[in-house]
């Protein structure tokens, strides 16, 4: 079997006395989607925190393609879609020049892009279909635009782990066709992809697994099962049926 994305064993995250995470374990394998579904407060932002490196372990173990994290990050492996609050729209800064950020760890000393770097971040705008919007400032954008240059940015920076916060917030059901329909392509050419999502609508068609956290895993299975009504009863804090 192939070497997993993200091994993850027995994770605790603490903030004082809140436990945000106790005992998640997971693994994301080459080619999968996992949709995290929790309601707010159910520490999808802490997961993703722990495997991005901005929220420390209080115990257990994180790999990323079988080894230290922080080495995975430095060889520009993964990439982060925020949620929408977490970025200033206002900044003056265009479509391709948030793309060309993901080529930024590659970037000699001198911090110049050369011809490749160019040629990924076109390549990368064109895969999304922003071609015409390139050099368009981000905030002129529609909710489903901005969250395609941060998928694009992803793949300028050649990430084959993708976090995703909350992608289709805000965003119309067709732009959610268009990003699903790419986030498929992604994951077909061998990336792994770890998305946290209140659609459920949109999961059976987006993920190959579910995760519902409830600060702990309450399910980690097909979306289908996961979308039998008790089993979000209980991971939306409601009284089992
Ligand atoms: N910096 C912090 N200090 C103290 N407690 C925190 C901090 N960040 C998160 N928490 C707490 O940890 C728990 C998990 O929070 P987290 O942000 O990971 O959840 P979430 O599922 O991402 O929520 P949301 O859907 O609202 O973004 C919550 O009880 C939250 O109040």
């Amino acid at each position: 079997m192939a070497e997993s994305i993200i091994s993850i064993r027995d994770l605790v995250v603490r903030y004082g006395t809140v436990q945000a995470l106790a005992d998640v374990s997971l693994e994301l394998s080459p080619g999968r989607i996992i949709g995290i579904i929790g309601m707010n407060g159910s520490g999808k932002s802490s997961l993703f925190g722990a495997v991005m490196g901005s929220v420390k372990a209080a115990s257990g173990d994180i790999r990323l393609f079988g080894g230290d994290p922080a080495r995975a990050r430095k060889r520009n492996l993964v990439s982060y879609v925020p949620q929408s609050e977490a970025v200033d729209w206002d900044f003056p800064i265009s479509v391709a020049e948030v793309v060309m950020t993901g080529r930024y760890g590659r970037l000699g000393v001198t911090r110049r892009p050369r011809a490749a770097d160019r040629d990924a971040v076109a390549r990368a705008i064109d895969r999304v279909g922003l071609v015409d919007l390139a050099e368009r400032q981000i905030g002129e954008l529609s909710g489903g635009q901005r969250k395609r240059v941060f998928v694009a940015r992803g793949i300028a920076q050649e990430a084959t782990l993708m976090l995703l916060d909350e992608p289709f917030a805000g965003v119309d059901k067709g732009s959610e066709h268009t990003i699903v329909a790419l986030l498929r392509g992604l994951a077909a050419e061998g990336r792994g992809i770890l998305i946290s999502t209140h659609d459920l609508a949109g999961v059976p068609e987006l993920c190959d697994e579910v995760i519902l956290l409830k600060n702990r895993v309450l399910f980690h299975g097909a979306p289908e099962d996961a979308l039998a009504a008790d089993r979000l009863a209980l991971a939306f804090g409601l009284e089992p049926r």
